[in-house]
């Protein structure tokens, strides 16, 4: 065996955390970190959620799995809750991200399916987009990174610039099934996409009888200070996947659509052994309990605003780092002018944790549950963080 026995897909840092509560993480020596990755946007309520361990803990004493060939309360009950908030008549549960969206692009594909129309089956995506990992989700997302080596790409995936929606227009064609977009772009480097091209986006669609898809996995779930980003917009889609922040670190997505749009997904054409379990179940109505609490998602906006203006500051003080601060909500995005990596070097020694993403940004997730106290203590770490780098360029610059 050479090195440890994991493939080595992930370049990981040096570091294992032993345990977590709220924003902190705490590494097995004891040394705290101020989480602003969020497990990638995936820890909405933090970590350790008194709420959710408790809501685990019960159904883990009561049963753990139930497969779909029976009746599981807590899936009907997250399933009516998903409803009632969201534009969606229909759910279906998964255990990710990617194979939420599997099921979004299965979805709009036996619609036209069933509507007499096998030929249409083409999805329009856009550059920078991040779908997931298998092999119809890379072809969705289109990036030669993640496609390379792994075979004749997916057939069926048609990719246009981003916000270029007259290139989106450009590339209908009478195979044309569905539109697939990113609210707001999060490893293409947190690009939120103008209500207007949404707009037009639902317009296309209407004209010419295409499904639109939202992913909302990463900036769903109250993310942006509205339960899902295209809240803002005023525009709904057909067919939308979410996952991260539902589970609040339980595995776990869902599909959701509306019941026009779910016409093709009959008995046996879909399924799944373990999504909807029980125990996910109890976790996704549990983040719902705290996320839909009165006031929860308007502090979210408040506390957004506040990290925004910080980092604006910070911004102009070390503008050789720091080039602007881009995104919404609790999805924001360092624009570096220093290399992104160096910029997550320099925070991580500073205790703060971040995630790089494209673009030469760097993504501050932060729980939702974040405290002003917090959000000041990550500004001065960055600043410190900024200034260390600052130093030392400036060091290799002077020898
Ligand atoms: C927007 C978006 N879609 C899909 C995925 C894939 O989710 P998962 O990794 O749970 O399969 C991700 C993950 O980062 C994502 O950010």
């Amino acid at each position: 065996m050479s090195g440890s026995a994991l493939f080595e897909t992930f370049t990981r840092a040096p570091l294992a955390f032993d345990h977590g509560e709220g924003t902190w993480l705490v590494t097995d020596k004891g040394e705290r970190y101020l989480d602003f990755g969020g497990g990638v946007a995936v820890n909405s309520l933090g970590h350790s959620h008194p709420h959710l361990v408790s809501a685990l803990t019960e159904q883990a004493a009561k049963v753990w799995h139930v497969s779909n060939l029976y009746e599981i309360p807590g899936q009907s009950r997250l399933g009516e809750r998903l409803v009632d908030a969201t534009f969606a008549d229909k759910v279906f549960f998964t255990n990710s991200g990617a194979e939420a969206l599997e099921c979004a692009i299965k979805t709009a594909r036996r619609y036209h399916f069933v509507k007499g129309h096998p030929e249409r089956f083409r999805i329009i995506s856009f550059e920078g987009a991040f779908h997931g990992r298998t092999l119809a989700t890379i072809a969705a997302g289109g990036q030669y990174k993640y496609l390379e080596g792994f075979g004749p790409k997916v057939e069926g995936f048609d990719q246009v610039g981003f916000d270029d929606i007259d290139a989106a227009e450009k590339a209908i064609t009478p195979e044309t099934a569905a539109i697939l977009i990113e609210p707001v772009q999060g490893e293409g480097g947190i690009r939120p996409v103008p209500t207007q091209s949404l707009k037009r986006l639902r317009q296309l669609c209407e004209q010419h009888g295409l499904l639109l898809i939202f992913d909302e996995v990463q900036c769903g779930i109250g993310r942006t200070g509205k339960l899902f980003a295209h809240e803002w917009a005023g525009v709904t889609p057909d067919i939308m996947a979410v996952a991260k922040g539902i589970g609040g670190g339980f595995p776990m997505g869902a599909c959701l659509a509306t019941d026009e749009a779910a016409v093709g997904m009959t008995a046996g054409v879909h399924g799944t052994t373990f999504g909807g379990n029980p125990l996910a179940m109890a976790v996704g109505n549990a983040v719902l309990d705290v996320v839909l609490e009165d006031g929860f998602l308007e502090d979210v906006q408040r506390k957004a605003l506040l990290l925004k203006q910080g980092l604006a500051g910070v911004a102009d003080e070390f503008p050789d780092i720091i080039e602007d601060i881009r995104g919404t909500g609790l999805m924001l995005g360092l624009k570096c002018a220093a290399p992104n990596t160096k910029v997550n070097m320099a925070l991580r020694d500073q205790h703060l944790l971040a995630v790089p993403a494209g673009d030469n940004v760097l993504r501050l997730l932060p729980p939702l549950t974040v405290t002003d106290a917090e959000i000041h203590e990550a500004l001065d770490r960055i600043r410190a963080g900024a200034r260390g780098l600052a130093d030392a360029i400036a060091a290799a610059a002077a020898k």
